[in-house]
């Protein structure tokens, strides 16, 4: 267990969201806690199928999470099924997490055009809104292009994207694995226009700000598919550690070289299914943070 005086949050008027992600994972490691209050978690902890069960539930992994990781990757579903009083909740755990120094994620997947996918990204992105995150997971399936909005105002408010391009689940190849013509995929695609956004804004030894969704059940396709992650120091968000059956030396055969500066790992159910107790929670958290190096 790490204890230290690091917030992701200092700095957050001169500092991107690439540089501040880049020190949470330096100093507190590579795992991200996965707030994921499904209907199960909530009756094997106790809690109530509501807005008390969400608030309860978010309070006690928070907890949990503070000084032993940097980031939490809240799943804005599992707060939207309660209606208003559920989002309520998330704002209220987005705030108070950002408060307490961790670097929160909404994982929304949003994806529209124009003046739409602006709205959407200054819902989420910009610190003065009710659901203000660092960073927000965005879908490209109606064209990369169409994020230039989402893009536009990660840079305005210093905050990130994850796109996403090889999602862990076994559908998404069907689709990220079609080939263009030159047999280029459309992962690879979506990859090399999210590193060319990086391009111009990261520093050289900072991480950028837009980044991918890559599982960690698919990411060895992507070198099997000429599909090059290193490009644009893209921070890649990495789901389906755990409970979807990929573990730490999945992750490093799969992802290879980009491990360790670029992979961000997600656990949601895998650090959850410890609970309630806090010790088995921060157990839980304090072995995945060593697992993964
Ligand atoms: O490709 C993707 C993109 C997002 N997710 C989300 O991550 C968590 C994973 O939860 P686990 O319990 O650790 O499996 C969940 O919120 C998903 O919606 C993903 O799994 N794969």
């Amino acid at each position: 267990m790490t204890s230290d005086a690091f917030s992701g949050q200092q700095r957050r008027a001169e500092l991107p969201f690439g540089a501040r992600l880049g020190a949470a994972m330096q100093a507190r490691g590579r795992l991200c806690v996965g707030l994921d209050p499904h209907p199960q978690i909530l009756n094997e902890w106790g809690l109530t199928q509501d807005a008390a069960g969400l608030r309860e539930f978010c309070a006690r992994v928070l907890e949990a999470c503070a000084d032993r990781v940097g980031v939490i990757k809240p799943q804005v579903a599992f707060f939207e099924r309660f209606g208003v009083a559920g989002l309520q909740v998330l704002s209220e755990v987005q705030a108070q997490a950002r408060e307490s120094g961790l670097l929160v994620i909404a994982d929304a997947k949003r994806g529209d055009i124009g003046s739409t996918m602006a709205g959407y990204a200054e819902a989420w992105l910009n610190p003065a809104g009710d659901f203000a995150a660092d960073a927000l997971t965005v879908s490209p399936y109606l064209g990369f292009g169409s994020l230039q909005p989402a893009l536009d105002a990660a840079q305005e408010h210093r905050a990130g994207l994850f796109v996403l391009a090889l999602t862990s689940n076994p559908e998404g190849r069907e689709v990220q694995l079609a080939t263009d013509a030159q047999g280029v995929t459309v992962a690879g695609h979506i990859a090399t226009a999210a590193a060319a956004a990086n391009i111009s804004a990261a520093a050289a030894e900072d991480l950028g700000s837009i980044g991918l969704v890559v599982g960690a059940t698919t990411a060895e396709l992507a070198g099997s598919h000429g599909i090059d992650l290193s490009a644009g120091a893209m921070p890649l968000l990495a789901p389906g550690y755990g409970a979807q059956g990929a573990s730490a030396e999945d992750l490093r055969r799969g992802f290879g070289a980009c491990y360790s500066r670029q992979v961000l790992v997600n656990s949601s159910r895998g650090i959850l299914a410890a609970g309630p107790r806090p010790e088995s929670l921060t157990r839980a958290i304090d072995q995945a943070v060593e697992d993964l190096g």
